[in-house]
């Protein structure tokens, strides 16, 4: 790993939440976590054991004052608000189990629409999300709207703009959920391929162990605690 540009340091996560009467649950205890350039990394684990609580952490979503954490060369330990959303927008990508895309828009719209935010010109913003489109497969669809297009389509338009704004780190929370199994390997492949060609870092949390056997590398959450696991024992 010594030769690979690590794109997400994570340095002590603790997740503590208060629950009924005072009483704590502890999820996450000393979580490390470094994710490199052009890896698919995935997170399995339990329903329960943390997952979603550690992408909202890496996100940005959540802040946790003890944990170091750095992207791409940036500390954002103890960031503030206006350096996390600017982080947000700059660096990471997020993908969820339902795509969240603006049904009004075509799949065009819906991937220039975050180039816009960051102040591209509207010719600028459609070519990036043309060129992005064709590389997941969807060049004959960018006029389509969300509801003409299938399920594992619409997933693909939803990495295309996670992905538009060039982030160096790729957050997905059960990117391929709600598709069958045949088009959720479609739309891993067209995932990492992306990741590997913008040699952006992938985080993907996932209850399809079939999936995570074609990862570059697979963690889990066990009492808190994060552990490698070999992706063949997966
Ligand atoms: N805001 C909160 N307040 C209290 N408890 C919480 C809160 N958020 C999460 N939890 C608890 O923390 C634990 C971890 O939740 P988390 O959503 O991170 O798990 P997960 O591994 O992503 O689960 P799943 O696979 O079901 O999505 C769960 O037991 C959950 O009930």
């Amino acid at each position: 790993m010594s030769n690979k540009t690590v794109v997400m340091s994570l340095r002590g996560l603790n997740r503590t939440y208060n629950v009924a009467e005072g009483a704590q649950l502890e999820v996450l205890k000393g979580v490390d976590l470094d994710l490199y350039a052009g890896e698919v990394v995935g997170l399995v684990g339990p329903s329960g054991s943390g997952k979603s609580s550690l992408l909202h952490c890496v996100g940005l979503l959540e802040t946790s004052e003890e944990a170091q954490l750095i992207i791409d060369g940036e500390d954002l330990t103890r960031a503030n608000d206006k350096l996390r959303t600017r982080a947000r927008l700059t660096k990471i990508g997020f993908v969820y189990q339902f795509h969240h895309l603006l049904p009004e828009f075509t799949a065009l719209g819906n991937v220039a629409l975050p180039q816009r935010v960051l102040g591209r010109s509207v010719r600028e913003a459609e070519a990036r999300a043309k060129a992005l489109l064709e590389q997941v497969g969807l060049g004959e669809r960018l006029n389509h709207q969300p509801a003409q297009l299938s399920g594992g389509e619409q997933q693909r338009v939803a990495i295309a703009r996670a992905l538009v704004n060039s982030p160096r780190l790729l957050l997905a929370d059960e990117p391929t959920g709600n598709l069958d199994p045949d088009t959720s390997k479609q739309v891993f492949e067209a995932l990492k391929q992306t990741v590997r060609h913008q040699q952006v870092a992938a985080l993907i949390a996932t209850h399809n162990l079939e999936l995570a056997r074609h990862m570059d590398r697979v963690v889990t959450i066990q009492n808190g605690k994060l552990t490698e696991l070999s992706t063949s024992a997966v």
